[in-house]
């Protein structure tokens, strides 16, 4: 990552530290936002004042780096599944980070081993639907990846409780970005935003401009699709400073990759079943799919781009979109469980539509009956189905256009990542 200083390198060095120093010195000055960037905690306000105005350039793994490190980021869900990746990817791609701070409900003690690189990596537990939690961990940072979300549609948990981490829990980030200062917000949707909706419309490669008639009753895409709005509506909102906020939203397909619970859940069902998944979903209907590490990468390059480009990007959507190809459900699944030992075996004749729907239906009423017993929540319910059996892909050059976005893996390589952590899960078929 970091790259050896030649004459230019020099030059460029000189340059962001000429405006490194002069932000350090307004903001010396005045209590809260100068040029851009707020305020930063005292804990990480001076890192390198007290080493003199070479400072920045003899902290450990810096020495060589054309970039000033001065940027605090915050990542929310920063230990979830696309969590994770976001972190990995910032701490990879982000030369000018100096603090990461990583909040979540729930911590990994993967974390740890993040701790020894030249970038601080501060790990709060804390609560989105607390007001005061993520206002403490908001301020002080520049930029906030607001990726924390209760993602559930098998009804694990109620609708008041996805209400309140999805749409309070923004409403309490972007709250904390106005009074702390922060001025750069990047928020992530779900194309569940837009559909399938409950009439089962198709959406056949649109992009964010396509007319859809977005109409939603799942608590799930009710509470992103308030969110997002949420989020879209306080761009332009003065933050603590006087300076405006500038936001912007991704809205994922249906995400894979390293670390993703239902493709886990398909294949160990699959190892379950003899090594045999039973096709449930014509192979005729196309469900959009993106590779995580993709929309890790968006979400980097959006959130530097936020500042330079506010007048374009802010208040704008995005999906999320890479070069995998378009498949249904299953059969994108088993380009991955395929290559280990797992095969889709044909049931169309033996499963028509309505069985299925009745199947969903009597899981939905089941979980109905045993709620005050046991939770039941099965992957098929009739808003699963419904998803899983409605085309929705996207095609769309937006991000490329806007802020320069090009996929960073192929489809070859996120294939081929997939399928290796698929093996590395105990247990593999193969
Ligand atoms: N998985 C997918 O296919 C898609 C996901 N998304 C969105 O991407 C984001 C991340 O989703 P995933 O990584 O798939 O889910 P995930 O469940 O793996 O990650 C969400 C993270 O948020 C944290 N979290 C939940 N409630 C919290 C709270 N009250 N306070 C603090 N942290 C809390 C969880 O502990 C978890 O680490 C979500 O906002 C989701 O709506 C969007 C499109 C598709
Ligand atoms: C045999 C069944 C009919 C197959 C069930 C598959 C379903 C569990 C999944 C099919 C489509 C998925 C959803 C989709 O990818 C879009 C999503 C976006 C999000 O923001 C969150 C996750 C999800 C709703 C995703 C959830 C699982 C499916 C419904």
């Amino acid at each position: 990552m970091a790259r050896v200083l030649g004459t230019e390198g020099w030059r460029l060095g000189w340059c962001l530290f000429l405006e490194w120093a002069r932000r350090e010195e307004e903001q010396a000055e005045g209590d809260g936002v100068v040029a851009g960037w707020p305020r930063r905690r005292e804990k990480t306000a001076r890192p390198v004042a007290s080493l003199g105005i070479l400072g920045a350039w003899l902290q450990p793994g810096m020495a060589e780096s054309t970039e000033v490190r001065k940027l605090v980021y915050l990542v929310t869900g920063g230990c979830g599944f696309l969590g994770e990746h976001v972190v990995r990817m910032l701490l990879q791609r982000e030369p000018r980070l100096s603090e990461l701070r990583v909040f979540d409900l729930h911590l990994g003690p993967w974390l740890e081993e993040l701790k020894t690189g030249p970038v601080q990596v501060t790990a709060i537990q804390g609560d989105v639907t607390q007001a005061h939690e993520v206002a403490a961990a908001v301020a002080g940072a520049h930029v906030v990846i607001h990726a924390a979300g209760l993602v559930d549609v098998f009804g694990r948990a109620s609708p008041k409780t996805i209400h309140e981490v999805n749409v309070q829990g923004t409403k309490n980030v972007i709250e904390a970005c106005v009074q702390t200062g922060t001025r750069f917000l990047v928020y992530t949707s779900s194309m569940e935003v837009v559909g399938p909706n409950i009439k089962g419309h198709p959406f056949y490669r649109g992009n964010e401009d396509t007319p859809y008639e977005a109409v939603h009753k799942h608590p799930y895409p009710c509470s992103k699709a308030q969110a997002e709005r949420l989020v879209l509506e306080a761009n332009g909102r003065e933050v603590r400073g006087g300076l405006p906020l500038v936001t912007c939203a991704l809205r994922p397909t249906g995400i894979y990759g390293e670390g993703h619970q239902i493709m886990r859940d398909f294949y160990h069902q699959g190892l379950r079943l003899g090594g045999r998944l039973f096709r449930a979903i014509p192979a005729s209907v196309e469900h959009g799919r993106v590779y995580v590490g993709n929309v890790a990468w968006m979400h980097v390059l959006v959130a530097r781009e936020l500042e330079r480009r506010a007048a374009l990007v802010g208040g704008q959507v995005y999906f999320c979109y890479d070069e995998s190809p378009y498949k249904s459900y299953e059969d994108f699944n088993m380009e991955f469980l395929g290559p280990c030992g797992l095969r889709l075996v044909e049931t169309r004749l033996l499963a028509p539509y309505w069985l299925l729907m009745l199947l969903a239906v009597l899981n939905a009423l089941l979980q109905w009956l045993l709620r005050p017993l046991l939770l039941y929540a099965p992957l098929l319910n009739p808003y699963t189905l419904a998803v899983a059996n409605t085309t929705f892909t996207v095609s769309t050059d937006k991000a490329q256009r806007h802020f320069g976005y090009e996929p960073l893996f192929s489809w070859e390589d996120s294939r081929t990542r997939t399928i290796r952590w698929v093996r590395a899960m105990e247990g593999s078929a193969q």
